[in-house]
């Protein structure tokens, strides 16, 4: 097998390539390539760990060919375009929580350097002038910190903060009144922060709803004297409106890791009063470089390697101890979900799942999500368990999970069924023992056979001599049959056949086979 080839296009800790390395992926570090140097060289790659500064756009995916996965070493993904890469059937992660108390505590030390004007009252000691009365500070403790948006990074900030005697106020929608006590915070809507708060410190990502949160009218209403730190996005501040805010004195400071446009050579906010930033440092630590380089190669290793998915901003978490579990379980899903989708007529606007026995113990979204892949191949086929989901719910169809525990007759089970003009059709199949997939009913009747390759299927009247018909037919044609499989819904009623074929069945075998007497469908099917 040829080794997943990973491109890591960002500076990143050699944590990252060891990992890949010894995980089996070939890697290249490569830094600094302009996006169509990238656009050039991304089709060759199955693997691209980031950071912030590569941007993924949807022209870059159009041609990533080959990828499979975006890593980001790191929290933030605005830098990717995540539907474009869900339609490319490309999975996108993050390590969520390796530089969350590295971003915590970068938000503490900008509280502190404003507090104490730090940055300027250096620069000008070292500068020899000894500005001993310029320099008059303020005391946190005791001081209101508006906290805007309280998730990982934002509660670890609070506790910190709490640490120092500041009292918190947290404004963030998602916030529960449980989370608000457990973490010692008052929780208050954003009117209230902004009049309450001596301090307000960003922890949002950069969403339509965060986007400019605090707007120019918005900064109008904070309490005068406030200071204002952003370690989380550009963007969630206008910085116009901060910079006028400043000058006028009712901002009394401000700190920005982050900018609306980066790198920021030229910002407007260079040497406003009481202003103060750091070139996007709130990750810059040792410790976390190496969590989340660490992270990130082991998750994009064990999707390559395993399939396993952890973290993953457009599918559903799948350990890398489930995969191989569910491994053939998805292979049986893709088939089955594959067979209706070629037998089917027309649009197919329900769907449902349903799991029995032991398969009904295991995660059905991986399960559901192959049977999408495998029906969504009538569509596209470029499909993939990432994309399929949402090009189902582009063509509105409905898709339904029913989990049995109950064993039938089978010890697992899948059954997927569609909704069609002439009522429910269900497909069934099973494992066997050595996790071989299996077909054991079509439309209501029961069959053995395994789903691989090209076959016919042909739906008959059961008389005798039609099977030797079919032999005949493909034996004129010279077409070499591997397996037959039979099965009837009552002795001399409607009965079904699937053959497996050496090659791609031509059209007019298919007609030939149409016109024997007592048939009433066929269909050649791939797999
Ligand atoms: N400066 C840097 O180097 C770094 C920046 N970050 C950024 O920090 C930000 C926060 O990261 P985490 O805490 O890990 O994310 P998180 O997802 O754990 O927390 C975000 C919080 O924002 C809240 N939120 C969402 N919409 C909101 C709204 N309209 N108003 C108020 N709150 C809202 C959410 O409910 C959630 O609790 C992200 O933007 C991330 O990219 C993260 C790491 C390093
Ligand atoms: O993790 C995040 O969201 C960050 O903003 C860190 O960015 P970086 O990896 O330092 O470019």
């Amino acid at each position: 097998m040829t080794k997943p080839k990973v491109l890591i296009s960002d500076k990143m800790d050699p944590n990252a390539a060891r990992i890949f390395e010894e995980r089996g992926c070939e890697v290249d570090v490569i830094t600094g390539k302009t996006p169509e140097e990238l656009k050039a060289t991304i089709g060759q790659y199955d693997g691209l760990a980031i950071r912030s500064s590569t941007k993924v756009t949807a022209d870059i995916l159009e041609a990533a060919d080959n990828l499979k996965v975006i890593g980001r070493a790191g929290i933030g993904v605005d830098n990717v375009d995540i539907p474009a890469a869900s339609a490319k059937g490309v999975v996108v992660m993050n390590t969520p929580f390796g530089n969350s108390i590295t971003t915590a505590e970068h938000a503490i030390a900008l509280i502190m350097a404003l507090a104490r004007q730090i940055p300027a009252a250096n620069a000008r000691t070292q500068a020899g002038e000894w500005p001993k009365s310029d320099f008059m500070g303020v005391e946190v403790t005791g001081k209101v910190l508006g906290l805007i948006g309280a998730g990982n990074i934002g509660a670890i900030v609070a506790s910190r903060a709490l640490g120092l005697r500041m009292k918190v106020v947290a404004y963030d929608p998602f916030l529960t009144p449980e989370r608000a006590i457990e973490l010692g915070v008052e929780k208050v809507d954003l009117g209230e922060l902004l009049e309450r708060a001596d301090f307000i410190t960003l922890h949002t990502p950069l969403t339509d709803e965060t986007r400019n949160i605090l707007s120019r009218e918005r900064l109008a209403q904070t309490k005068p004297g406030v200071r204002i730190v952003n370690c989380a996005r550009g963007g969630l501040v206008d910085e116009a409106a901060l910079k006028d805010m400043l000058e006028s004195g009712h901002v009394a400071g401000a700190a920005l890791d982050v900018f609306a446009q980066e790198p920021a050579k030229d910002s407007p906010l260079f040497g406003a009063p009481n202003f103060i930033c750091t070139p996007h440092l709130g990750a810059s630590t040792t410790e976390a470089q190496v969590n989340v380089a660490l992270q990130v190669a082991e998750q994009m290793s064990d999707y390559l390697v395993d399939g396993g998915v952890t973290n993953a901003l457009n599918m559903p978490s799948l350990s890398a101890e489930e995969a191989p579990k569910l491994k053939p379980y998805m292979a049986l899903a893709e088939n089955l979900g594959s067979l209706v989708g070629q037998l089917a007529h027309g649009d197919l606007p329900k769907i449902s799942v349903e799991t029995e026995g032991a398969a009904a113990d295991l995660n059905q979204k991986p399960i559901v999500g192959a049977v999408l892949a495998g029906l969504m191949k009538r569509y596209s086929q470029s499909v993939n368990m990432v994309n399929a989901p949402y090009l189902a719910k582009e063509r509105g169809i409905e898709v339904r999970e029913i989990r049995n525990s109950q064993r039938g007759v089978y010890q697992t089970l899948v059954r997927v069924t569609v909704a069609t003009s002439q009522g429910d059709r269900s497909v069934a199949g099973t494992l066997f023992g050595n996790g071989q997939p299996r077909l054991v009913e079509i439309f209501g009747i029961g069959i053995e056979a395994e789903l691989a390759g090209e076959m016919l299927y042909i739906v008959n009247d059961d008389v005798p001599g039609f099977i030797g018909r079919v032999g005949s037919l493909m034996g004129e044609h010279g077409i070499n049959i591997g397996t037959f499989h039979l099965g009837r819904r009552a002795t001399g009623g409607e009965a079904v056949m699937l053959l497996s074929v050496d090659q791609k069945i031509p059209q007019d075998v298919i007609e030939a086979a149409c016109a024997l007497d007592g048939v009433k469908v066929v269909r050649g099917l791939s797999f």
